[in-house]
């Protein structure tokens, strides 16, 4: 019985199920025990057998044109496709199920793995009709969220890691695997904090522990201090072992030891790049030859960001919205292929922290900076270049087509070009690349000589292979394309031979292609003629030479195709074999085009290079935020400011005071942004800047919001600070803006405070603290290295007039009612706050005793806002007035001091001018 899908749940026309499906009748249960079926067709038991197998992955199990779904896997396949859920079969027997056309699967995968979950690709594995029973089907590759190489499914932008994690009571062990580039990195840390910031470089989209640990506390720390929370799979506990992974390893890279990889001395790490490894190879059931190195991260080599900083600092995506516009990323990305692209999101996430290296960067982007044709030259070039690593790593792991290989030699074909004009440059970063570069020509020609400009997608149907590539291709080709052409050509000469005009090669199906004869012209037959049939008007006839020629037009198609798939096989294993070459390509294409991307912002966008040195300055002449200034409409323009920190001299920590949005945010953003740009290697916005070389950027911006995974927003403001002053150093570069402002007060001011104490006694870091604390402002009073700045303003006909512009000095009050008009509340909300705001200044109680802030003024007697009062005091019941003028007898020693001509007295003058003063003052 074959059983008639209706029309595919609208999707397409209706399809006829094979004849395996008609059911047995009978009690079966499926090999994982689970499900008791009455009947059970042998499709269904070979089904449920290969969903044992798989059983934490959707199973798309192929079937003709389609990929089906059953039971469970179709219920939810069909809520997240939005596709219609049938049924197999009637009444107790129904069996949910749903499928998508194979040819648009990738689409629907995409999706699937999106969403966090694993799909198995079930296909059929032998050609139908090859002996009894149903045909033979297995799981030929496991997609998930960190394993995935189909370019539909990829952000060319963006890389897709797996991150394998184990841990002990002494430590971590992590390893992270790009299956689609074969990028392999392995590191060791000693606790979470670190595990996290060095995972958070990459984002991973699937974490991988050994099973049962799923759930564990550890893991769900770990997913909570990750920006984009990843799918969790579980792999074999014995995959992680350290002896077993690094076996496995070795066996992988054949080598005799791992120190090559510096990872003898690191069994953590170790064991979690023998289990990634594994996973890769078991979902992907290849050997994954693209891997072909491993690397171990080093913690000391970058400048450190944890996660929550990057994100404060917004470096690859918005606050706003996620989205790459509005970051850091958005702004300096002028890459032209999605391999440059992917390298300069690394090399932003992860700013070099080795003075050499940011310098020959820096000697590259000056260079390129200041020649605006090679600049465009390399651009038009590169623009040319696809993505050598996953159009390698796709075919290295079987999964490519002849596209694959076409755009691989078009691609390929272009670095001798790009290595011409690296060649040119003075730079040595610049010129190494050409190495590289220059690696791949004879891969390049063949793939040109060999590949069709236009190849199917398909491996099976020929056309992939370029003409005059293979001589006996050609013939086939021929046959099949032009054989009737030949058949005219033997009746031709056949006609000329015999001299019979009217000679014809007809074809029917019991013989096949004969030659067709009058009865009138049978004595001029040939000897070697074949009498097959004779008819009424004529006889037929075959030869030798047509019996072959039909032999080889009738198999020639099916011959063509089979020799092309086979050629396309010893192409592709000619790609597997230069992957590391290709690898190495790709790497300096990345490089080259992140440079390049460097060099344009920095010629667009008026940067400068800043001068980075071993020292703890930090100074930037005239200094713009990267983001803001381009975000600004047509008509504004970035106020420029300066900030200069020196610990060694006076300045190590400034407290930025200043109106709401006046721009204090904006300026210690840009600071920490400038830093990080110059140790990317890149340029800088502003006139001048020297950076001294900063191990750690921390920030403490905003509310960041984690209410969801259970903490309140002052929670995490002070985990924040805590995590700040427990690991910053010397070195490092903080940002804090309004610390404390999360709680009551006199609680945060306190907070601030003491937390601008122990920065300035005790960590000695470069900070930058902006506040509405005005009270903090007399820190400077009090600590040798504070600076005061603030961010001047205008009052003008009662309106407050922002000039962005960073002075010396402490700010007097907030503005906060003002802003919040601008902002739009109602007259009489304002109108009311301002009332408030001069009780609480008077802060006086009433005569019934009740505060002054609750009380109601009058209608009509409400007075104005006066410009000078200064904010609730804090310290103390009593509020802080605004300062006294001095006392006469003050104010007659000061003018004794103002009118004294040092430079003229004797050191006895002036102690006995000072014992006057003091004598006065008393
Ligand atoms: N130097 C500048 N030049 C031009 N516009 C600026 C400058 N600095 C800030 N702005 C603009 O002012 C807006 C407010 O700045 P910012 O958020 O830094 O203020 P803030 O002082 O931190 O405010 P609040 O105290 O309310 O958080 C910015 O979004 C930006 O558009």
């Amino acid at each position: 019985m074959a059983v008639t899908q209706q029309a595919k749940a609208g999707k397409t026309a209706a399809v006829e199920l094979p004849g395996d499906m008609t059911p047995e009748v009978g009690t079966v249960s499926e090999g994982a025990g689970t499900r008791e079926i009455a009947s059970l067709t042998p499709m269904m038991r070979q089904y449920l057998e290969v969903k044992a197998l798989n059983p934490d992955a959707l199973l798309f199990f192929r079937l003709g044109d389609f990929y089906e779904m059953f039971y469970e896997d179709a219920i939810k396949a069909s809520e997240i496709l939005q596709i219609t859920l049938t049924a197999r079969a009637k009444g107790a027997d129904k069996v949910p199920m749903c499928g998508v056309p194979y040819h648009a699967a990738r689409r629907y995968i995409g999706r699937l793995v999106s969403e966090g979950l694993k799909v198995a690709i079930c296909e059929q594995v032998e050609e139908a009709g090859n002996g009894p029973g149903i045909v033979r089907r297995e799981v030929t590759r496991i997609i998930t969220p960190g394993m995935v190489l189909d370019e539909e499914v990829l952000e060319p932008q963006a890389s897709n890691f797996l991150a394998a994690v184990c841990w002990n009571d002494k430590g971590w062990g992590a390893a992270l695997l790009e299956a689609s580039t074969g990028e392999f990195m392995a590191l060791e840390a000693p606790g979470i904090a670190e595990l996290a910031e060095a995972l958070s470089r990459v984002e991973p989209r699937e974490l991988l522990v050994a099973d049962g640990k799923r759930d564990a506390p550890e893991v769900t720390q770990l997913c909570a201090r990750l920006a984009r929370t990843p799918a969790i799979a579980e792999g074999e506990g014995a995959s992680f072992e350290p002896t077993r992974a690094a076996a496995y390893l070795r066996s992988h890279f054949a080598v005799q030891s791992l120190s090559a990889f510096g990872l003898d001395d690191a069994p953590l790490a170790a064991g979690a790049a023998g289990a990634a490894l594994r996973y890769l190879k078991d979902t992907q059931k290849t050997p994954a030859a693209h891997v072909d190195r491993l690397s171990r991260q080093e913690r000391g080599g970058h400048l450190l960001m944890d996660e929550s900083s990057r994100a404060n600092l917004e470096v690859l995506r918005s606050l706003r919205d996620g989205g790459r516009k509005g970051s850091l990323l958005g702004v300096l990305d002028k890459t032209v292929t999605s391999l440059g692209a992917r390298k300069l999101a690394r090399w932003l996430a992860s700013p070099l922290g080795s003075l050499p290296e940011i310098h020959a960067r820096l000697d590259a982007v000056e260079e390129l900076s200041g020649r605006s044709v090679w600049r465009e030259e390399l651009a038009s070039i590169l623009k040319e270049v696809g993505d050598l690593e996953r159009l390698c790593g796709r075919l290295s792991l079987g999964a490519g087509n002849a596209r694959d290989l076409r755009a691989l030699g078009v691609s390929l074909a272009q670095l001798p070009r790009v290595a011409a004009v690296l060649g040119r440059c003075e730079s040595a970063l610049l010129k190494s690349l050409t190495g590289p570069l220059s690696a791949l020509p004879e891969l390049a020609e063949l793939l040109s000589r060999a590949v069709a400009d236009e190849p199917p997608v398909t491996l099976k149907d020929g056309g992939m292979i370029r003409a005059g590539y293979n001589a006996e291709l050609d013939k086939l080709v021929a046959l099949s394309t032009h054989g009737k052409d030949l058949l005219l050509q033997i009746e031709q000469r056949e006609k000329e031979r015999t001299g019979i005009s009217s000679l014809k090669v007809r074809y029917n199906k019991v013989f096949g292609y004969y030659l067709e004869v009058t009865k009138s012209n049978l004595d001029r037959v040939p000897k070697d003629y074949i009498r097959k049939q004779t008819t009424v008007n004529s006889e037929r006839f075959v030869t030798p030479e047509l019996k072959e020629y039909e032999e080889q037009v009738l198999t020639a198609e099916e011959r063509r195709c089979t020799l092309e798939l086979q050629l396309f096989e010893e192409l592709r294993a000619k790609v597997v074999a230069a992957a590391p070459r290709i690898r190495s390509a790709a790497e300096a294409v990345a490089a080259g085009d992140s440079l390049l991307s460097f060099a344009r912002c920095a010629a667009e966008y008026g940067y400068t290079r800043p001068e980075v040195d071993a020292s703890e300055a930090l100074s930037i002449t005239a200094g713009r935020h990267p983001v803001v200034e381009r975000m600004l409409g047509a008509g504004d323009s970035f106020v420029p400011n300066d900030v200069r920190l020196d610990p060694a001299e006076d300045a190590q920590l400034l407290v930025i005071t200043g109106p709401n949005m006046a721009g204090k945010s904006t300026v210690m953003r840009q600071v920490a942004l400038t830093a990080l740009m110059a140790q990317a290697g890149s340029f800088v916005p502003a006139k001048a800047a020297r950076i001294g070389l900063c191990d750690r950027i921390f920030t403490r911006v905003g509310a960041a919001d984690n209410l969801a995974r259970g903490q309140s927003t002052f929670m995490v403001e002070m985990t924040e600070t805590s995590h700040i002053l427990h690991h910053a150093t010397n070195k490092s570069l903080i940002i804090l803006d309004e610390i404390g402002r999360g709680t009551s007060t006199f609680d945060g001011l306190s907070i601030a405070w003491a937390v601008a104490e122990h920065l300035h006694d005790t960590v000695g870091a470069r900070a930058l603290f902006a506040t509405h604390y005005h009270e903090l402002v007399d820190l400077a009073r009090e600590r040798t290295r504070v600076k005061n700045l603030c961010i001047a303003v205008k009052e003008q006909n009662g309106k407050v007039i922002f000039l962005r512009k960073l002075v010396p000095g402490g700010a007097s009050r907030s503005y906060g009612i003002e802003v919040a008009k601008l902002a739009g509340l109602p007259p009489e909300v304002v109108g009311r706050a301002r009332e408030l705001l001069q009780n609480l200044e008077s802060g006086e109680l009433d005569d019934a005793g009740r505060p002054r802030v609750a009380v109601r003024q009058p209608q009509g007697g409400r007075r104005a806002a006066s410009a000078s009062s200064g904010q609730l005091g804090l310290f103390g019941a009593e509020p802080v007035a605004a300062p006294a003028g001095p006392s006469p007898a003050q104010q007659k020693a000061l003018d004794a001091l103002k009118g004294a001509t040092i430079d003229r007295m004797t050191p006895l003058d002036a102690l006995n001018l000072l014992a006057k003063i003091q004598r006065e003052l008393e």
